[in-house]
């Protein structure tokens, strides 16, 4: 089976070079197609992907189309191509929904919204299919994603903050850490933000392997660190008060950013509607 793959920014790049090392699927077998042709011949040399010469030829030739394009994007490449009604067409935008898509296209969709710590065949790609996907599309696409990471199925409820969990926390996770290395070199300037920034990736990583291989609760592991009348139960008492609000005001800012940019997809998907009246 062939997968094709249009739009190869930050999203697109990331799931040719993970179904490639996961070896999910033969680089020949997933055909790419991107704007500016460049970034589809350097994967091509550095994977052996095939490239296809238009968005167009790769929908005709490939099964399984992951459309990776802006959120803004999507529906019109997608009107600007004739998809036939049995091929699976795969979005990763955030901000457009399975029924947005399915304005324009009459078969099998799925959102997923993947992240970019798949490169490392680790994370969570968010998986929601619509009453079309055939349980062997299901099947299909299970089985790429679980190759580069861990498959959450989500309803339309979650999705958007679980998108916030898996699929932006590398980002704001390294804005964390970022903050975290500038207040030290703050405090003791002589440690060098190089040094701090360098614990802090080591240290992230054995907590991860810590709470994953020990299956340990996070207050297990706080438990474990924070020795009784210590130091650290100082520094949790400053996040226990100044954590909760700014993780709320995150969740409302983002949420807000998620409704103002469905409302321009429903714009899209109106003006859309008005043209064919
Ligand atoms: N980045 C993430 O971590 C992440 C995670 C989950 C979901 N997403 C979703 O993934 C999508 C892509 O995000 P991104 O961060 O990968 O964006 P990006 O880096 O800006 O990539 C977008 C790509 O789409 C290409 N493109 C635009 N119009 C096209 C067209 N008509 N035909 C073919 N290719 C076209 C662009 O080509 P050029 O090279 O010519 O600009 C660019 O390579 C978004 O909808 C976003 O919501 C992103
Ligand atoms: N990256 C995309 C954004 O920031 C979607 C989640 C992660 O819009």
């Amino acid at each position: 089976m062939r997968i094709g793959i249009i739009g190869l920014g930050s999203m697109g790049q990331m799931l040719v070079k993970s179904f490639c090392k996961s070896e999910a699927i033969q680089p020949e077998n997933v055909l790419v197609f991107n704007r500016t042709q460049a970034k589809a011949d350097k994967l091509q040399a550095e994977y052996g992907v095939t490239v296809a010469a238009t968005a167009q030829a790769l929908c005709e030739q490939a099964e399984l189309i992951f459309l990776c394009t802006k959120p803004l994007d999507v529906l019109p490449v997608l009107r600007g191509l004739s998809v036939a009604a049995d091929k699976h067409i795969v979005s990763v935008a955030a901000g457009v929904s399975i029924a947005d898509v399915e304005t324009v296209h009459a078969g099998p969709v799925s959102k997923v919204i993947p992240t970019v710590t798949s490169s490392e065949l680790h994370g969570v790609s968010l998986l929601t299919n619509s009453g079309k996907v055939s349980a062997e599309q299901r099947e299909h696409l299970l089985t790429l994603l679980s190759a580069i990471g861990t498959v959450q199925v989500v309803t339309d409820a979650e999705i958007e903050t679980a998108t916030i969990l898996s699929s932006s926390a590398p980002g704001l996770i390294a804005g964390i850490l970022d903050s975290f290395a500038q207040a030290a070199v703050r405090k003791t300037p002589e440690l060098g933000i190089e040094a701090a920034r360098s614990i802090l990736v080591e240290t992230m990583l054995g907590t991860a392997l810590l709470l994953k291989n020990e299956q340990l609760g996070f207050d297990q592991l706080i438990e474990r660190v924070a020795t009784k009348g210590g130091i650290t139960e100082e520094g949790l008492r400053v996040l226990d008060k100044t954590l909760p609000g700014g993780f709320d005001e995150l969740f409302a800012m983002t949420s807000s950013k998620h409704a103002a940019l469905k409302e321009l997809v429903q714009k899209q998907v109106g003006e859309h509607s008005d043209e064919k009246e």
